[in-house]
């Protein structure tokens, strides 16, 4: 895939031609039109010719410009959609785009002034910060399981990418220093050096991971509550589909303890966990576990030319491209329900929209806590409040520092805890330290390196504070974080920095709507892997979930997974994809069912 240190993901066989660009931090987003068109005599491809909401101008340039008006129609009158999606995370936009390509008409609504939540970018004195997390699973060119990838390519959109060398550099106690290298025989080389006596569970235990990653990478992800897919899976590729069916109640702590006896290297498996969950190994569910720690080493971790933001605001101009709208400085206050139906949503200014179907990527703590007070809360949103608990929101910073500061050949990614594993899981326990300009140095002036530093942290820590309390508290708990960091990483950090900015977790639920500032959920207890987790239906009809509070979770791929399922469900309930009524009843039952025994 790469050539010299930038490489493009390949859309695969179809390449289209017509070709509109947008910036982030210089860098052009390029997406392709997928609809056919030809120059010269026009050609029109079935999708474009079924959309009933767009009309095309053709320029005489050397490329096609299209330009589309929205005339106003459709089934139920002006503001008549197939689909609202409410919310422009990834989980959101992915549900969004992928309706928009099945033909659907969607409408985004998003309350911030970008496109992307947790994914979203900010730029300050010359500086461009990823809010959330900058390392992207599935995000390569290869197998079934990079779904950025794929829902990009679905709008007909790609980015140029930074492959990155290492996924993280773990920085533990007992001085254990480990790089998860993006070749799979070193890191198992690195880990297997400093736990030589260990090797064989080492070795079984990431050989289990892979069985499940196979598994996963075999299969076409769709809806798991459609039954005619989900039975045609079974179909094709039984022995993958057991293998997953035998594994989704399990969590990846009671496999390691089968393999592995050393408590060190069984705390390294926790905090390899952590990093994807927010919780240890023993409740992080083996089938996420393996997809992470299988995926950096089989497409590898890349990043985005000009930063993670630029995936949202590809997805959200894939989406404007393909006929359906998107608006920003939309705050949903609340879904309408009719005759127990969600048929629309109001807004803060007190605009209604109607719909067919509604689908929420506020949690599904906001989306019934906020967006549905007047309803009583359905059985399985208990079910879910039962098994999972909002995570603790999270203190970063964002930093422009002097580059001389950073030793030649630093990682992009850390994973700091100094000297008790104990302390993984507290508040401020452990730090995530993020360098993105080492692989990609648009993103900050010249001679600057950006460290995004992040540490779990509780709403609770930051309330009935006043301004100055507050705004001294932010400033000490940074000073106390970045002293940390200096001490064992990067001698002279406190002097070199020239830019900070401490967001809290009124920081996060402020500008990410998320409920306390949650980083997503966590199960309360031990839970039977994934087996509790809901997936996109609701007790609502014509209501959905997206988003990191339904299957799988947490992780800016699991919720691509999670918007890949429920535009399916959706598109088969509104009769763009095949649908059995009598299949769908006995297979959302026998779900129901399944998730009780979690
Ligand atoms: N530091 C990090 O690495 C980090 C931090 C947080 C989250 N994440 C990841 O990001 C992912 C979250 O993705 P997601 O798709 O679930 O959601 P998201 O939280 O990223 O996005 C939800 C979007 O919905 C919007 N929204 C919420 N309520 C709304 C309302 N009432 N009206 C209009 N808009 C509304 C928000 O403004 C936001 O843009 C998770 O995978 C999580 O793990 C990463
Ligand atoms: C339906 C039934 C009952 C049976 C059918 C059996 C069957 C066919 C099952 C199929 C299951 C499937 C298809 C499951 C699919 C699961 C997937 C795609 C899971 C994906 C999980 C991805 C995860 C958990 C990704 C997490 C990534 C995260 C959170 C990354 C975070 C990174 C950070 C926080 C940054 C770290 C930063 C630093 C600096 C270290």
């Amino acid at each position: 895939m790469s050539s010299g240190i930038y490489s493009t993901i390949e859309l695969g066989t179809y390449r289209p031609i017509v070709s509109e660009s947008s910036f982030l931090n210089g860098v052009p987003l390029k997406c392709l039109s997928s609809r056919r068109y030809k120059l010269g005599g026009l050609k029109l491809g079935s999708r474009v010719a079924k959309s009933r909401n767009q009309r095309l101008t053709v320029r005489t340039n050397s490329i096609l410009s299209v330009d589309k008006v929205l005339e106003k129609e459709g089934g139920g009158g002006e503001n008549y959609y197939d689909a609202i999606v409410i919310g422009s995370g990834i989980g959101g936009l992915v549900a969004a785009t992928q309706l928009a390509v099945k033909g659907a008409k969607v409408l985004a609504l998003e309350k911030y002034v970008i496109p992307g939540g947790s994914s979203g970018y900010y730029q300050r004195d010359g500086y461009t910060f990823d809010v959330g997390s900058s390392v992207m699973f599935g995000f390569s060119d290869k197998g079934n399981l990079n779904l950025i990838t794929q829902a990009l390519a679905a709008v007909g959109c790609e980015m140029q990418v930074i492959p990155d060398p290492t996924t993280v550099h773990f920085h533990l106690p007992i001085n254990l220093s480990v790089r998860v290298h993006r070749e799979y025989s070193e890191f198992i080389a690195e880990l297997t050096s400093k736990f030589p006596h260990e090797k064989e569970g080492i070795v079984k235990f990431y050989s289990e991971c892979w069985k499940i990653f196979n598994a996963l990478n075999s299969l076409e992800l769709k809806s798991l509550e459609e039954p005619i897919y989900l039975f045609g899976q079974f179909f094709q590729k039984p022995l993958e589909c057991l293998t997953l069916a035998y594994y989704l109640p399990q969590n990846a702590g009671d496999l390691a303890r089968k393999y592995i006896k050393d408590p060190q290297l069984l705390s390294f498996i926790d905090a390899e966990c952590f990093i994807v969950s927010t919780v240890n190994a023993l409740q992080t569910p083996m089938i996420n576990a393996s997809m992470v720690m299988c995926d950096r080493h089989y497409g590898g971790i890349n990043y985005p030319v000009g930063g993670v933001g630029g995936i949202a605001k590809s997805l959200a101009k894939g989406l404007v491209d393909q006929g359906s709208e998107i608006l920003y400085k939309a705050n949903v206050t609340g879904i309408i329900i009719e005759h127990g139906r969600a048929v629309g949503v109001r807004l803060s200014d007190g605009r209604e929209f109607f719909a067919r179907t509604i689908i929420s990527n506020a949690t599904r703590w906001d989306t019934f806590g906020k967006l549905l007070k007047e309803e009583d809360l359905p059985k399985e949103e208990e079910n879910f409040q039962k098994i999972y608990v909002k995570a603790p929101s999270f203190l970063s910073i964002h930093m422009g520092v002097k580059a001389d500061v950073l030793p030649p050949d630093t990682d992009c990614h850390h994973f700091l805890l100094e000297t008790d594993w104990a302390r993984l899981e507290d508040p401020y326990g452990s730090i995530f330290l993020s360098i993105p300009t080492v692989l990609d140095p648009s993103l900050a002036p010249e001679g600057r390196h950006i460290l995004h530093i992040f540490t779990t942290s509780s709403i609770e820590d930051w309330e009935g504070l006043s301004r100055k309390e507050y705004e001294a508290k932010k400033e000490a708990v940074a000073d106390e974080i970045i002293s940390r960091l200096e001490k064992k990483l990067f001698p002279g950090l406190m002097s070199s920095v020239v830019f900070r900015e401490v967001g809290t977790p009124k920081t996060h639920r402020r500008y990410l709507a998320r409920d306390k500032g949650t980083y997503g959920p966590m199960p309360r207890s031990i839970p039977k892997g994934l087996l509790g987790m809901p997936f996109n239906t609701t007790g609502i009809d014509g209501l959905y979930c997206v988003g990191d509070s339904c299957f799988p979770g947490q992780g800016v791929i699991a919720v691509a997974f999670s918007g890949v399922m429920c535009a399916h469900r959706v598109a088969a309930d509104i009769g763009l994809e095949k649908k059995s009524p009598l299949l769908d009843a006995a297979l959302l039952r026998t779900l129901g069912w399944l998730r009780s025994l979690a």
